[in-house]
């Protein structure tokens, strides 16, 4: 049976308006998605990052999406405002590596990029990887997440 295609929200601030334009463009076009909201912005739209991060990031709590894709300057920003989103873990990731384990070590459902730290290819090349992750509950870092949920609940 092939799995169920991802429902992502993509957003961005001025600073990440030129790669969010793109990556949802590639999303758009890819089977493994079955539908992309833009939270903004757009074109001569000046909102901060955190609106637009929380914006997106409350659509994946919520269950409207399963996923975000956001970009800012650096990635961090966003990453910052949307982990204050009970429920949703967040990574800046720029590599391969850190973009795969942040799904199957972490259950990272919000993956965020820095426009002006990487180049636009390989958004784009980590962004198709990404969306071939899936978190495996039944995997040894499943109790290191729950672990995680555990102190957000008790912080
Ligand atoms: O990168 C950003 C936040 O992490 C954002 O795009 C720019 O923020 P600023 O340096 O505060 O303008």
């Amino acid at each position: 049976m092939s799995e169920q295609a991802w429902r992502i929200v993509v957003g961005s601030d001025d600073a990440g308006l030129d790669y969010k334009d793109a990556l949802k463009r590639d999303l758009e076009a890819d089977p493994r998605v079955a539908s992309v909201v833009d939270v903004g912005v757009g074109a001569d739209e000046h909102t901060a990052y955190p609106h637009v991060a929380v914006h997106a990031a409350r659509m994946v709590a919520e269950g409207e999406a399963d996923r975000a894709l956001l970009v800012c300057g650096t990635g961090l920003g966003v990453a910052i405002s949307a982990n204050k989103v009970p429920g949703i873990r967040a990574v800046t990731a720029h590599d391969s590596y850190s973009v795969e384990r942040s799904v199957l070590s972490n259950n990272a459902q919000v993956l965020c990029f820095g426009q002006r730290v990487i180049g636009l290819e390989l958004a784009r090349k980590l962004a198709g990887e990404w969306l071939d992750y899936r978190f495996d509950e039944t995997s040894a870092s499943a109790g290191k997440v729950a672990a995680i949920d555990e102190y957000e609940t008790a912080c």
